[in-house]
């Protein structure tokens, strides 16, 4: 039998081509290379093992005709087009605890950096100057630090910062009030921690809802002389905004991990005074770095070799007689999670998993999973099938599984409702044929439709001319409508509309759809 072959194309500890090669794996080490150069090479390989200076894309997956498998060393996976991979049978997988402690203490790093400005004084007295005078810094002691984003790192950070005698103030839409009195915070909105923290952290992944989490908006409702650190993601902040923040002394020191672009190799941010910066080092150290190539090149050779599946974020851990019977379901299951997460609101704390029918007579746990991954996918990288219901336990979110033998309308249903403050908020699907996914209900209303791709929701009240007049929006917009689904409680009463289009819809258009006559509510929505 050929042997798998792996390309390691970052810089990686040499512990994980020594595991590649014990496990019976061919590897090759070639960092450094161009997308193109990468492009020409990627055919050959089994696995792809990287951390985050490869850029997977879905050009370079297209000429990956071999590959079965990409290994992110480390956590964040904004650096691979997931959806591509999926559609390729690309097993895309992380380590998601392996830099977690190193990376916490890296913020920790930053905050006391940034208390006492600590580069600036150490390139000053290197310089010959002794500036004794010119740093005046801060005690954290009894400093409040607000921390967004309460998950792995997020916790850690937590617990050092309590350890410093900080007080810790946490805004996480999953963060539930029993996980935050365990972990000694005090649990916040955004707007009550921007107006109290002495010193902002940030944790949370980068995702349409955190992208600029700390826009120029919420950086004037912070307290004046706030100092601020960023080991998470570039992109969570505006750094114009930032810069000015710096320059008017609004804000008293920044430290920044991560760039919205990098490398960073220019920044208008470079040379601010009280501003600190580090390469992306957040995972950075020795014991991080072997954690992850260990793990990393454990997992990829157990799939290549064996078919084990470990973290995998686009594939649930299955045995070999279930997987057949369980796999459009588990589709359909992530979805309706997706579905519910993306429409309901406020603090979602507890959901429901309802099998009816023929759904009932299978292995509710992959299912459970599946809903659970697709709910909390907005939320984090990290989260995949295996590792979301464990995620979902420690953040405190009530998971409940109903099965009913009966069959109802449909041969087979599931049934995934959240409670929210506004009451239970529900969605269901059922298969069509044996194996076609497909959304029945949602909040009450029947309505069918594919859950896929790029989706636009629409609640309006049902009265003639409101498809043509959203029809016609999107064609002066040059939108293409695929699929169009219509449902309504009763004629002239409240109607909803899921249309499916071939490309995401700009938040202009979004907005003018949310004008429209007899419009209630417009929200994108992405499978
Ligand atoms: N600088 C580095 O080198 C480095 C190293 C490791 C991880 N990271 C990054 O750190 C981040 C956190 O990693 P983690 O392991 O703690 O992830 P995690 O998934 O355990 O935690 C992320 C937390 O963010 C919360 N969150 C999501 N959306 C939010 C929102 N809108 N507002 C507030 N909170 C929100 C989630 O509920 C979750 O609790 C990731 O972006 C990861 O890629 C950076
Ligand atoms: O590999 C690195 O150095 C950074 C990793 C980090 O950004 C992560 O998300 O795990």
């Amino acid at each position: 039998m050929t042997k798998p072959k792996v390309l390691i194309s970052d810089k990686m500890d040499p512990n994980a081509a020594r595991i590649f090669e014990e496990r019976g794996c061919d590897v090759d080490v070639i960092t450094g290379e161009t997308p193109e150069q990468l492009k020409a090479r990627i055919g050959e390989y089994d696995g792809l093992a990287i951390r985050s200076s490869t850029t997977v894309t879905a050009e370079i997956l297209e000429a990956a005709t071999n590959l079965k498998v990409i290994g992110r060393a480390g956590i964040g996976v904004d650096n691979v087009d997931i959806p591509a991979a999926s559609g390729k049978g690309v097993v895309v997988m992380n380590t998601p605890f392996g830099n977690s402690i190193t990376t916490a203490e890296h913020a920790i790093a930053l905050i006391m950096a940034v208390a006492r400005q600590i580069p600036a004084a150490n390139a000053r007295t290197q310089a010959g100057e002794w500036p004794k005078s010119d740093f005046m810094g801060v005690e954290v002691t009894g400093k409040t630090l607000g921390l967004i984003g309460a998950g792995n790192i997020g916790s850690i950070v937590a617990s050092r910062a309590l350890g410093l005698k900080m007080k810790v103030v946490a805004f996480d839409p999953f963060l539930t009030e029993d996980r935050a009195v365990e972990m000694g915070v005090e649990k916040a909105d955004l707007d009550t921690l921007l107006s109290r923290a002495d010193f902002i952290t940030l944790h949370t992944p980068l995702t349409d809802e955190t992208r600029n989490i700390l826009s120029a908006e919420n950086l004037a409702k912070t307290k004046k002389g706030v100092r601020i650190v960023n080991c998470a993601r570039g992109g969570l902040i505006d750094e114009a905004a930032l810069k000015e923040g710096l320059d008017s002394g609004h804000i008293a020191g920044a430290a920044l991990d991560v760039f919205a672009k990098e490398p960073a190799k220019e920044s208008p941010l470079f040379g601010t005074p009280n501003f600190i910066c580090t390469p992306h080092l957040g995972a950075s150290t020795t014991e991080a770095q072997v954690n992850v190539a260990l793990q990393v090149a454990e997992q990829m050779a157990d799939y290549l070799v064996n078919g084990g599946v470990t973290n995998a974020l686009n594939m649930p851990s299955l045995s070999a007689e279930e997987a057949p019977k369980l796999k459009p379901y588990m589709a359909l299951a992530e979805k309706l999670g997706s579905l519910v997460s993306q429409l309901a609101h406020g603090n979602l704390t507890e959901i429901t998993i309802e099998r009816s029918g023929a759904a009932a007579e299978l292995n509710g746990k992959p299912i459970e999973g599946a809903v659970l991954a697709g709910f909390m996918r907005r939320y984090s990288d990290t989260v995949n099938m295996v590792n979301a219901p464990y995620l979902a336990k420690e953040r405190g979110l009530q998971v409940r599984s109903v099965r009913f033998e009966g069959e109802g309308v449909y041969h087979t249903l599931l049934r995934v409702t959240v409670a929210t403050s506004a009451g239970p908020r529900s969605v269901a699907g059922t298969l069509f044929g044996e194996n076609a996914p497909r959304l029945v209900e949602i909040f009450g209303i029947g309505i069918e439709a594919d859950l896929d791709g790029h989706m636009l929701y629409v609640v309006n009240q049902d009265a003639p001319g409101f498809i043509g007049r959203m029809g016609g929006l999107l064609g002066q917009h040059d939108i293409n409508i695929g699929t169009f689904h219509l449902g309504r409680r009763e004629a002239g009463g409240e109607a909803i509309v899921l249309l499916s289009v071939d490309q995401p819809i700009p938040a202009e258009v979004i907005d003018q759809a949310g004008k429209l006559e007899g419009v209630k509510l417009v929200k994108a929505l992405s499978f």
